[in-house]
């Protein structure tokens, strides 16, 4: 499918100028011939235009046809399809790494045309760049590379990093996604392999809020690994040590996030897959210091208490009643902890402090109490008190299927990193929810670590359950024309407007106030008529325009609280007198969009 969007071809240009005739006519780029070519950011393959091959020295150096943008989407496209025609009948594995492959090499070639398939076809193309696909690709990344993307930064390089982050070719950053591969989705420490991760979320910044590909950054830190099977393979790619710790681990981290604020005080680093003890420690050591957010933690609190908010409103109930929704949440790691600790601020908001919410959450020792031994202090202001556990005949440890039998839940939200742990007897203790339309939401990545599987869902809860996972699942047959809708309950419909919006405000710290308006926002997206579809979230498809409601809303909270200093030839007043139309209008106007853009001036 091709939609062709008419724009200035200036408009994508930073520093166009225009030239007399008279004057010799340089390049908007330095480069010449065969680098030209091999330079993913400006290459066009058969389209660069008679005047381009002339003035850049390609003469030759292509066939001689020049061939349109929508020809060589075209192009693209076909030989996708006749891959999947191809590959009919294979294993999952085989073809989404077919897949990703065919999709990494157009990325490694051309970049304009590859983010313009991405976007186009987002709703194909995301479960392959991102969940569920790049976990795998994390997986077998030392035998699947061919060329390095992002920078590493290894415990090696302590000292050095200040002058390593030169090295990036780049003059201007602006998004940066950085991880030490130590929590990869669930699939635990995969070392330097992780730095899949950063890649395919910083594709989906590219393709959801338009941040110019040239300027965005994906970030290994290595610091060694604990994963025993990498650590003896050959082909492994990373420090063959374990994994620092203590000091000398945060030493590593301050020292990179030194070397990027140096070179670039106004890009946005975001944390993701860390595990969960230094997930919390760096966003508490750096949140004020450097503008950082940890995605895990706070884009996903967000995404899921727009769920859970979606749900309230699904019942047919006032939002006032999320204050008395039971939610049962499964995992007590890094996402779990920051879903919970944003529905307590949620539910302070709605029912004032005072307030003592029906939360009850597990972790791989079952049902949370005051009673549990060494437990982690981020847990501790969940676990239930003896009282309350007593009161529903339930105990320290208690199992899943108990906690479930006994509270009956509006809400079971798994983040445990555990396939199947809603298994079938779990699943139909739902049917006793006290919702007439309870929720579940496997909310684990990538599919292999669902809680549970859409079909499960609908068949052992019952078909008037509300579903959402943490990666793709078809919509389910109900039979008799019905359909149990699946929603995508992930942080993708946040981090790119929370990290836009940050961006555009030129906060130097991203504040509770602007995450909570990014999820509200999610929140207030879906209409009433959606809603009681058991339709949550937005449809990928959308996901360009969700994100710049989103960065709107970031970006408004920041001006609201003060916050919000320019970016760019925006300056704080200017901000400030925009209205929110404006504001809008403003993140739009501010989205690159893939197209060819001019490489040499025109006489
Ligand atoms: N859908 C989304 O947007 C997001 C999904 N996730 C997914 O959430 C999962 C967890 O991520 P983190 O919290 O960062 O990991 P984590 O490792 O910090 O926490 C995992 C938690 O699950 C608990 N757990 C393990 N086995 C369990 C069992 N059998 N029953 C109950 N609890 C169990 C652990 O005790 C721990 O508390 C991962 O699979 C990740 O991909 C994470 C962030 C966003
Ligand atoms: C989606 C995501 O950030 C995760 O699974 O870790
Ligand atoms: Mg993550």
């Amino acid at each position: 499918m091709w939609r062709g969007l008419v724009r200035s071809a200036a408009s994508n240009l930073r520093h166009s100028r225009s030239y007399s005739s008279a004057v010799p006519l340089p390049s908007i780029i330095h480069k010449r011939g065969i680098d030209v070519l091999h330079d993913p950011w400006f290459n066009k393959d058969t389209g660069f235009p008679i005047t381009e091959r002339d003035r850049l020295g390609l003469r030759g150096l292509l066939p001689p046809r020049v061939v349109s943008f929508e020809q060589q989407y075209d192009r693209f496209m076909e030989s996708y399809r006749s891959l999947e025609k191809n590959t009919v009948g294979q294993s999952y594995g085989v073809v989404s790494l077919a897949k990703w492959r065919i999709l990494n090499r157009l990325h490694d070639r051309n970049e304009t045309l590859y983010y313009r398939v991405l976007i186009d076809n987002i709703k194909d193309f995301a479960p392959i760049i991102y969940t569920p696909t790049v976990g795998l690709v994390c997986q077998n990344y030392s035998g699947l590379f061919r060329r390095p993307r992002g920078m590493y930064f290894s415990a090696k390089d302590k000292g050095e990093m200040m002058s390593m982050i030169y090295n990036w070719p780049a003059q201007q950053v602006d998004m940066i996604v950085l991880t030490d591969g130590s929590r990869i989705l669930g699939l635990g420490d995969l070392g330097v392999q992780g730095i899949g991760i950063p890649i395919g979320k910083l594709d989906m910044y590219v393709a959801a809020a338009g941040i110019n590909p040239q300027r965005i950054l994906p970030v290994m830190l290595d610091v060694g690994t604990n994963n025993q099977k990498l650590l003896e393979d050959r082909l492994y790619l990373g420090l063959r040590q374990p994994r620092l710790e203590g000091e000398e681990y945060l030493s590593v981290v301050d020292e990179f996030m030194e070397a990027v604020h140096a070179r670039w005080p106004k890009a946005i680093v975001q944390f993701e897959d860390f595990q969960m003890k230094w997930a919390f420690e760096t966003l508490h050591r750096y949140r004020k210091k450097f503008c950082m957010f940890n995605d895990d933690i706070q884009g996903t609190a967000g995404v899921a208490l727009a769920g859970l908010l979606g749900t309230v409103r699904a019942q047919g109930r006032p939002l006032t009643d999320f204050a008395n929704q039971k939610i049962v949440v499964v995992g007590a790691g890094s996402a779990g902890l920051g879903v919970l600790n944003m529905a307590i601020q949620a539910v302070s908001r709605i029912a004032g402090s005072g307030a003592n919410p029906h939360f009850f959450l597990l972790d791989k020792d079952g049902l949370l109490t005051k009673e549990r031994k060494g437990i982690d202090p981020a847990a501790a202001p969940f676990a239930k008190s003896v009282a309350e556990t007593e009161e529903m005949g339930l105990r320290e440890g208690a199992s899943l299927v108990e906690v479930v039998k006994k509270v009956k839940p509006h809400v079971l939200l798994g983040l445990s990193g555990v396939g199947g742990v809603f298994h079938e007897e779990v699943l139909k203790a739902m049917r006793e929810s006290d919702s007439i339309k309870p929720a579940i939401f496997a909310m684990s990545n990538p599919t292999t670590k669902a809680e549970c599987t859409a079909i499960d869902a609908f068949k052992h809860a019952g078909e008037n359950i509300v579903f959402a996972s943490g990666s793709p699942f078809e919509n389910v047959d109900l039979g008799n024309g019905k359909v149990g809708h699946v929603n995508q309950a992930n942080n993708m419909y946040l981090f790119p407007g929370i990290g836009l919006g940050s961006l555009l405000s030129g906060a130097h710290y991203i504040s509770d106030g602007m995450l909570q308006a990014a999820a509200e926002c999610l929140a207030n997206y879906m209409k009433d008529e959606e809603i009681q579809m058991g339709i949550l979230y937005p449809s990928i498809n959308s996901i360009r325009d969700i994100t710049a409601e989103v960065a709107a809303a970031v970006l408004r909270a920041a001006i609201g609280e003060g916050l919000a200093e320019g970016h760019g030839d925006v300056g704080a007043k200017e901000l400030e007198h925009m209205s929110e139309e404006e504001i809008i209008e403003h993140v739009r106007r501010n989205m690159w969009y893939p197209i060819y853009s001019p490489l040499v001036h025109e006489r």
